[in-house]
């Protein structure tokens, strides 16, 4: 495991404080909601794209709950493992397994119990290939990243990149029965997207994570080196949009918007350049490439919906 900074107290070992704020405030925090929801948006937007627009009202709910249950439970996993680094850095040392508010070994069993639940669930009320993405998913998050790589190499994004795709192809395979060429484009959409989301929110971080010796790249690597991530990054969304339309997954208005925010990424990456890295214009870039997905996942959906009218 990487070598952490001594000289902070590892506020986790304290003796548990007594609970600040709410329970669900912390369960709200344990899953990473903002993210975990952008995850499902994935998920659900490669549903509709497939088709599933027309299947009952039990499908959406399955596709929804269980996406919200599986990646809430390995979020969790998560922060289970990673208590320790979490603790010594201020962006995260107030979460609820960092900071002793709630028991780690009670989160481990229920966050365990709950994804088995719904991969169990997932090949009985929805297809196995569903299952097969939700598998894909603690692999490459909780094995891959989080265990295998995150403390040691910059390398470790593509693997959580791996992970934050398998949403879209659970999605897609809900609606279609398979995982085809299509629902391979719309999960390497986000696998390309996440260099921009990481990499700018690491350089805004840059001394937590210094602090707890994760090396993500904007700590261990000259600023033009990350922006060059980045700027490909955005360049190969461009080139997946297209395709997607070219297939017919999308129409007009999600591609409008899907080469103009790969575009306004890549102008974002060339003025983290030109800025040398300057922590405050990433942390801008980071809301934006956010705000980006969700946008043209909504687009997408919205897109689907009035054409069904
Ligand atoms: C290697 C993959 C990824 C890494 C390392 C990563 C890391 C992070 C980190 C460190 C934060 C800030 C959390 C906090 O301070 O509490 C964050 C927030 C977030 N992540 Fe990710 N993430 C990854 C993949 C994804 C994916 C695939 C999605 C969605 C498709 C996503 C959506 C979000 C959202 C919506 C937020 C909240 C942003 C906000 O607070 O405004 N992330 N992520
Ligand atoms: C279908 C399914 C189960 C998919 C899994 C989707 C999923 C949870 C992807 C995780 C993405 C990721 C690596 C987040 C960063 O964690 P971090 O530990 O670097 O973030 P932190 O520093 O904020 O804790």
């Amino acid at each position: 495991m990487g070598r952490q900074d001594p000289s902070l107290k590892a506020s986790y070992l304290e003796p548990q404080r007594k609970s600040r704020g709410s329970l669900i405030a912390d369960v709200m925090a344990l899953i990473k909601l903002r993210q975990t929801t952008l995850l499902v948006l994935s998920m659900y937007a490669a549903f509709i794209l497939g088709g599933g627009l027309n299947r009952p009202l039990t499908d959406h709910l399955a596709v929804l709950l269980l996406g919200y249950a599986s990646i809430s439970a390995v979020t969790a996993i998560n922060m289970y493992l990673d208590r320790d680094i979490d603790a010594l850095m201020p962006r995260t040392s107030n979460r609820p397994l960092a900071s002793g508010r709630l028991d780690s070994r009670a989160v481990l069993i229920v966050s365990s119990l709950l994804y088995t639940a719904s991969l169990v669930l997932a090949s009985i009320y929805i297809n196995m290939y569903y299952s097969i993405a939700i598998l894909i998913g603690f692999v490459f998050d909780i094995i891959a990243y989080t265990i295998m790589l995150k403390r040691r190499t910059p390398l470790s994004i593509v693997a959580g990149a791996v992970a934050g795709g398998a949403p879209s192809l659970g999605g897609w395979a809900a609606a279609t029965g398979v995982i085809d060429v299509n629902a391979l484009l719309l999960s390497l959409l986000v696998v390309v997207w996440v260099p921009a989301h990481i990499w700018f929110l690491a350089t805004y971080y840059k001394d937590d994570y210094r602090k707890a010796a994760v090396p993500m790249l904007p700590v261990v690597a000259d600023p033009n080196v990350t922006a060059m991530g980045i700027g490909l990054g955005a360049l190969i969304m461009g080139y997946i949009v297209v395709g997607l339309w070219l297939n017919g997954v999308i129409g007009i208005i999600p591609l409008a918007y899907g080469l103009f925010a790969a575009l306004h990424i890549f102008v974002m990456a060339v003025n983290y350049s030109f800025t040398h890295g300057d922590a405050a214009y990433a942390r801008k870039a980071f809301k934006f490439s956010n705000m980006h997905l969700g946008v043209l996942y909504l687009f997408m959906v919205l897109e689907k919906l009035l054409h069904s009218c």
